[in-house]
C-alpha cells in the first residue's frame, strides 16, 4: 500500500524532515552535502557542477524503515529537466536507517549550482506484510559520508564517461601503437638489410663465373679483329688510307 502525505508522517519514516518537502504521497529529500571526484566535502557554500561533471549527494534526512515498509527513489522531474540524472536510485530496503545519497550528473550544456537544502531525491513508501527476511542496517552519517566519499574517489571519474582519462587512454594507446609500429619496422629493416648484405656477399663470391665468360667474349672478339685485319692488310685495302691519317 502507497503511503499518503499523513501516514508517511505517522509511519515516523523521515527523521528531520521539513512540512513543505512532503508531496501527496511522497517525500522529497533535501541535500546536506556535496562530494566532488576528489572527495571534497562541500556543506554550506553548495556546488557548482560542470557540464559532464558527476558529484555525490548526500540527504539531510535520515530514513527509518521498519520492516514493514519499503521506500522508492527517484529523481526529482525539476532536476531532470534542467538536465541532471541521478544513478542511485531504487530500492531503499526495510530496515534501513541511515541517510540516502546518489550520484549526479549534469547532462546539459551549462553549469548548476546545487545549493544545500535544495530537493533532489522523490521518496514514496510503501507498506506491507513483515518479509521473512530483513537486513537491518544503521549507518552513523559520518560513517555513510566516508562510504560515499571513498566511492567518488575510487569509484567514479569526474566527468560521465571518465572523457579525461579516457582521452589519455587513446592517446597513450595511439602513441604506443606508433611505437611499436617504428619498432617492428625498425626491426624488420634490419632483418632485411642483413639477408641483404649475406646476399651480396654469397653472390659476389658466386658470380665471378660471370667475369671470366666476358673476358673471354671480350679475347675472342680481340682475336676475329685481329684475324680481319691482317686479311684487311693482306688484301692491301686499308693500307692507303692508314698511311694518309
Ligand atoms: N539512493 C539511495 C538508495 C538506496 N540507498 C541505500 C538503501 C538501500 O537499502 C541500500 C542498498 O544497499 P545495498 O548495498 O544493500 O545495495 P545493493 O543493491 O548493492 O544490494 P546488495 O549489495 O545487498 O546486493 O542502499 C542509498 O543509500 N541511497
Amino acid at each position: 500500500m502507497l503511503l499518503t502525505d499523513n501516514e508517511i508522517r505517522q509511519a515516523g519514516v523521515v527523521r528531520s524532515g521539513r512540512d513543505e518537502h512532503y508531496g501527496s504521497t511522497s517525500y522529497d529529500l533535501s541535500i546536506r552535502s556535496i562530494i566532488d571526484s576528489e572527495g571534497k566535502l562541500f556543506v554550506s557554500e553548495g556546488y557548482t557542477v560542470k557540464p559532464q561533471e558527476i558529484v555525490w549527494v548526500t540527504s539531510k534526512e535520515r530514513i527509518v524503515l521498519n520492516s514493514d515498509i519499503t521506500a522508492h527513489a527517484v529523481i526529482r522531474t525539476s532536476l531532470c529537466n534542467s538536465g541532471l540524472l541521478a544513478l542511485n536510485i531504487g530500492i531503499v530496503d526495510p530496515g534501513w536507517n541511515g541517510q540516502l545519497a546518489t550520484a549526479i550528473i549534469n547532462f546539459s550544456k551549462s553549469e548548476y549550482y546545487l545549493r544545500p537544502g535544495e530537493k533532489f531525491l522523490r521518496l514514496s513508501f510503501y507498506k506491507h506484510s513483515t518479509p521473512t527476511k530483513v537486513n537491518n542496517i544503521n549507518k552513523t552519517e559520518l560513517e555513510y559520508i566516508q562510504e560515499r566519499k571513498k566511492l567518488a574517489i575510487e569509484t567514479f571519474g569526474s566527468t560521465f564517461l571518465n572523457v579525461e582519462d579516457l582521452t589519455r587512454r587513446v592517446r597513450e594507446s595511439f602513441i604506443g601503437s606508433w611505437k611499436e609500429k617504428t619498432i617492428l619496422w625498425g626491426a624488420m629493416g634490419a632483418i632485411i638489410f642483413g639477408f641483404l648484405s649475406i646476399f651480396v656477399a654469397i653472390a659476389a663470391y658466386i658470380i665471378p663465373w660471370n667475369g671470366a665468360l666476358y673476358q673471354s667474349n671480350f679475347e675472342d672478339l680481340q682475336e676475329r679483329v685481329g684475324i680481319l685485319e691482317g686479311m684487311i692488310k693482306k688484301e692491301g685495302m686499308v693500307g692507303t688510307n692508314r698511311e694518309t691519317e
